[in-house]
């Protein structure tokens, strides 16, 4: 602690005067004080006068007064000085206009104070600061949490390191007036009011707003810490039994009581403090008020007292004992001190440790998800999964298209089934006379089919001296299958005896072949259906066409060499192909599904990049 200039201060009094009001000028009361200048005031009826820091009249707005007597102190208390405004009068006298006031026309000490507070700290950029704020009352000697109206009847605890305290009481931080407002507001909410002869609205309780502000430099080399309590309190006014009428209750009579001796209580403890020729002890604990008060009156505040008195000559007694009050707290000096604290047990410092850990946290966190974000791994791996996707997906489709045009082969070769069938039947049935049109005719195709089997002959030697690149059909002997296919099924063919044309016999002289050819393929095709390759097993797939050529050539040479012909069985053919296809929808089934499961992890991936780049972009907004 340290003490400012060392110099003795004296407590600031002040008087303020209020118009008559409605009950007054009702009962044309007479005027029973006049003010001679602007820190006098002297009885109308009589010779007492006596002067003080400031005498107000009905004129003088609360902003007048604030400006005057309050805002300096305001100011001291956000450098680190305790500061007390509180308002003395008898009830009515116009305590609670002054300390409270109304926000619109006549705003009070209170609201005019945290206005005064707020603009410090907007127009002092060099110093941080925190504003905590309570609100108590004192009500029939219990001790009330207004902002919490559960937290009643609080303790007060003494001790030399933090003073006093009410043990339990709500403190809120405050950052904004709007805030502070709202708190002042509940306050006002759970207030002690009630109506009495003398005021509509009179306070049944003392409440004490109390803010205490901690101010800290901002600047690292002082680590210099102020705090600072300001208490500003409106009193509930003394009363006479003519209050509440001979009627009153015992509820009344009981608050009126407690407010009485609550007000004796601090009379008591202001005059002792007045006169420092007395050794006399000062009775703080008399009341929760006075023990409330005591770092205030003990030296430890700077300290302004308003004294309210009415105008007229009807509240003449009331008034002159609350001006001998004011004379007698004219009286008390004491030396002011400015709270400096050099340890870190402040809550701004507590805080600011707190911001500063959080920061560091923060910033090590932005670090992280920036490395991610930017991480090769993470963006590889989304490329990759897309890849994949879409590589399966070109499967899927390219499987889709095979399926389809298979589809279209199967109903193709039914009808072609169809049709040999008839045509079986009638081959069985009907001998050929070759003498009849009908031979002739036969005649007729055979040579066009030998015209048509020479010229297949050639491109399938112009394919196996691998004269042709892009081989449509492939055949290297009479036993071999043929194919439709792209390179790789070709190659896998080449597995078979490379062809030498002399050695390939006339396909027109031979018998075999005729029989062998489909058969051949057949044997093939069952094979190639154990592959594991789909798009394999599928290019081995008979096409009607395939079907038609081979069925006619062997008609043909049957007629040729008058043999019946052999029996092919489509239906095992067009089975086998069944089967084949159904094998091709199990795999475009799964290709469903793994398409839908890298899009489902592809989602995840990419809601997971997003998530993360907000993030980003929100931490280096902030
Ligand atoms: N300076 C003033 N100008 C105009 N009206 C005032 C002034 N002071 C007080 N009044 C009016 O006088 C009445 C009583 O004032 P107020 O309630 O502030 O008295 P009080 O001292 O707080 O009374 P109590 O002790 O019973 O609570 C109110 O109607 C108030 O509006």
């Amino acid at each position: 602690m340290e003490v400012e200039d060392h110099k003795e201060e004296h407590f600031t009094v002040a008087v303020r005067v209020r118009p008559f009001i409605t009950r007054e000028i009702e009962s044309a009361a007479k005027v029973g004080w006049e003010l001679p200048g602007p820190t006098s005031i002297k009885e109308t009826n009589g010779e007492r006068m006596f002067i003080y820091d400031n005498v107000f009249d009905q004129s003088t707005s609360t902003q007048i007064l604030y400006e005057e007597i309050c805002e300096k102190l305001v100011w001291k208390s956000l450098e680190g000085y305790n500061g007390c405004i509180f308002c003395y009068g008898q009830t009515g006298s116009g305590k609670t206009f002054t300390m409270q006031g109304s926000r619109k026309d006549s705003p009070g000490i209170v609201p005019l104070s945290i206005d005064s507070i707020f603009t410090y700290i907007q127009q002092t950029p060099d110093k941080s600061f925190l504003l905590r704020c309570s609100y108590l009352e004192v009500y029939n000697e219990c001790v009330n949490d207004l902002l919490n109206p559960s937290l009643l009847n609080l303790q007060i605890q003494e001790d030399k390191q933090s003073g006093v305290k009410v043990v339990g009481a709500t403190e809120t931080v405050c950052t904004s007036i709007s805030q502070v407002n709202s708190l002042l507001y509940l306050g006002e909410t759970h207030k002690q009011i009630a109506s009495t002869n003398f005021n509509m609205r009179s306070s049944r309780s003392h409440t004490i707003f109390r803010m205490i502000i901690e101010s800290k430099s901002r600047s690292e080399a002082d680590n210099c810490l102020n705090v600072a309590t300001l208490n500003l309190i409106d009193l509930a006014g003394s009363e006479g039994a003519n209050v509440h009428g001979p009627t009153a209750s015992a509820h009344r009579t009981r608050e009126m009581s407690f407010i009485n001796k609550s007000l004796l209580t601090l009379s008591t403890v202001i005059m002792r403090l007045s006169d420092r020729t007395s050794n006399t002890p000062i009775p703080y604990r008399d009341s929760k008020l006075t023990r409330l008060l005591q770092p205030s009156l003990q030296g430890e505040s700077k300290v302004v007292i308003i004294c309210n008195i009415s105008p007229s000559l009807d509240s003449y007694e009331e008034s002159l004992s609350t001006l001998k009050f004011a004379q007698r707290a004219k009286k008390i000096k004491q030396i002011i001190v400015k709270n400096e604290i050099h340890d870190s047990k402040a809550l701004i410092v507590k805080y600011e440790h707190e911001i500063k850990t959080l920061q560091e946290k923060l910033r090590d966190m932005e670090t992280k998800l920036f490395e991610e974000s930017e991480s090769q791994d993470y963006n590889d791996t989304v490329v990759k999964m897309e890849l994949k996707l879409s590589t399966i997906q070109e499967e899927k489709d390219q499987l889709d298209t095979k399926m389809e045009s298979l589809m279209q082969d199967k109903l193709e070769m039914q009808s072609e089934l169809e049709r040999l069938r008839s045509m079986i039947l009638v081959s069985e049935n009907v001998k050929i006379n070759p003498e009849s049109n009908d031979a002739e005719q036969f005649t007729e195709n055979n040579s066009k089919l030998n015209d048509r089997r020479r010229v297949r002959l050639s491109v399938m030697r112009e394919s196996v001296s691998g004269s042709s690149q892009s081989i449509a059909r492939v055949s290297y002997r009479p036993s071999e299958i043929l194919l439709k296919s792209g390179s790789d099924i070709e190659s896998r063919f080449r597995k078979f005896p490379t062809i030498d044309e002399s050695k390939v016999p006339d396909i027109s002289d031979s018998g075999e072949f005729r029989e062998t050819m489909l058969l051949d393929k057949l044997d093939n095709l069952k094979e190639l259906l154990e592959s594991e390759e789909p798009l394999e097993r599928m290019s081995m797939m008979l096409t009607p066409q395939d079907i038609q050529e081979a069925r006619e050539f062997i008609r043909h040479s049957d007629a040729h060499e008058k043999k019946e012909e052999p029996q092919i069985d489509f239906i095992a053919i067009i089975q086998e192909q069944d089967g084949i296809i159904q094998s091709l929808q199990g795999v475009i089934e799964e290709k469903d599904e793994q398409v839908a499961l890298l899009k489902d992890e592809l989602e995840l991936c990419r809601a997971n990049l997003a998530r993360i780049q907000k993030q980003l972009k929100e931490m280096k907004n902030k």
